[in-house]
């Protein structure tokens, strides 16, 4: 009996173990740690919001920064401020991602980098109904095609960098680029997008010793939020509020630890790590240790995942069986239950909304 006790104690420990084992051994590509003092990092849309909090972290950390972003003005702003927290001086480019020209002049004159950060971003949530064509091409334009041409124009040089330290390029993506939400058709694409190109650039730049790393942040606090929540129509808002906001320099520490031991994927808060094991389908991971901890709760984290499915799809119906028999006491509803699901405050839309945001954003650039 006590010998039959302790063959079921060793088999229960040793599936455990020999799994651990077989994943230690297989995992790749293998852990790297990117150094980031000394060393040159490009960040873009560094003038505002996360990418802004990124400059100040990596400038703490000594590394030598450079800012990109279209508007002077903001980026000078950034620059004196990053100045006055850490005594060092970052470099500004102004360039907008969408013209690859003006861009490889910027990253020509910047010199090599070693981590490049492609954090440009824009964000006009409405249902894809009610979205111009124009705004959908202009996230998938910024977002997808804008880290395109960013790649394009900084590999040459990372490639041929003399030290052949480990390097890194780090791709913004979001929460709405692991799950589609609500309001974010053309959003949601461009961030999916860039996983497929992070997914398949990992491969080719490898021998490089370059260092592909996603990045995943819930909704943050930014210049870019408060505008965005101008308009963002409210079952964004309930089903977004599913993950808990952040603060840009919170997102920044995570963001640039994630660069440092190179990881694939890097959420940002304990919903972005669930979301990551239960998305993590064949992307690569580094560490035995969270390869084996998503062989053993993709399951159960599939069935959470279903569970949100259930409530986002409830407040969908809600939303529509509001509209249907009260048209007058919807938003009313909406506005009341978002008062208690998400920390962002603003009026209820009112369908009349100007695509102000996106037009004065696009013109005159
Ligand atoms: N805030 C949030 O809730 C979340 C944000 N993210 C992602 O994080 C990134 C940063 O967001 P956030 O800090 O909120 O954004 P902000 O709007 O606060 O800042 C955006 C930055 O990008 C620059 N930028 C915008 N368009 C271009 C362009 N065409 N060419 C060059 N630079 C450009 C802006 O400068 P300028 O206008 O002068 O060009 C600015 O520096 C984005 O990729 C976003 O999708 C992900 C999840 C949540
Ligand atoms: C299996 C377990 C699941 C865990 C919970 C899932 C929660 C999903 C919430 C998604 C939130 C999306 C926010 C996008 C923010 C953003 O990118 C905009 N603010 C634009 O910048």
């Amino acid at each position: 009996m006590a010998d039959q006790n302790l063959a079921f104690l060793s088999l229960i420990l040793l599936c455990p173990l020999s799994l651990l084992l077989f994943l230690y051994f297989i995992v790749k590509p293998r852990p790297v740690k990117i150094q980031i003092k000394n060393r040159h990092v490009f960040i873009t849309g560094g003038s505002s919001g996360i990418g802004l909090a990124l400059a100040h972290e990596a400038a703490l950390e000594g590394a030598k920064v450079s800012i990109l972003a279209r508007n002077m003005e903001k980026l000078n702003e950034a620059k004196q401020s990053i100045k006055l927290s850490t005594g060092r001086d970052v470099a500004v480019f102004s360039a907008d991602v969408r013209d690859f020209d003006s861009l490889k002049k910027s990253i020509e004159e910047a010199g090599p980098i070693d981590v490049l950060v492609c954090n440009q971003g824009v964000f006009v949530p409405r249902e894809l109904e009610g979205q111009e064509l124009e705004e959908v091409k202009f996230m998938l334009d910024v977002n997808l095609m804008g880290t395109f041409h960013l790649i394009k124009a900084a590999l040459p040089g990372m490639k041929n960098r003399t030290d052949r330290a480990p390097a890194s390029i780090a791709i913004m993506s979001s929460q709405a680029g692991q799950v589609g939400i609500y309001g974010y058709t053309a959003y949601s694409a461009s961030k999916f997008g860039l996983r497929g190109m992070a997914e398949a650039l990992q491969q080719e730049v490898i021998a490089d010793n370059i260092h592909v790393s996603l990045i995943f942040p819930p909704d943050t606090e930014t210049p870019g939020l408060a505008e965005e929540n101008k308009r963002r129509p409210q079952l964004t808002s309930i089903i977004a509020a599913a993950s808990g906001a952040m603060k840009a320099d919170e997102v920044a520490k995570k963001a640039l630890n994630g660069i440092k031991s190179a990881s694939f994927m890097v959420p940002c808060n304990l919903e972005g790590s669930l979301l990551a094991i239960a998305t993590a389908g064949l992307s690569p991971q580094r560490s035995f240790l969270m390869a084996f901890i998503e062989v053993v709760a993709i399951g159960i984290l599939r069935v959470a995942g279903l569970c949100f499915q259930w409530n986002w799809y409830g407040s969908i119906e809600k939303w529509h069986a509001q509209k249907k028999y009260h048209p007058d006491t919807t938003l009313v509803y909406f506005y009341l239950e978002f008062l208690h699901t998400s920390k962002h405050l603003h009026p209820p839309r009112t369908g009349q909304e100007s695509v102000s945001t996106f037009q004065e954003e696009d013109t005159g650039k």
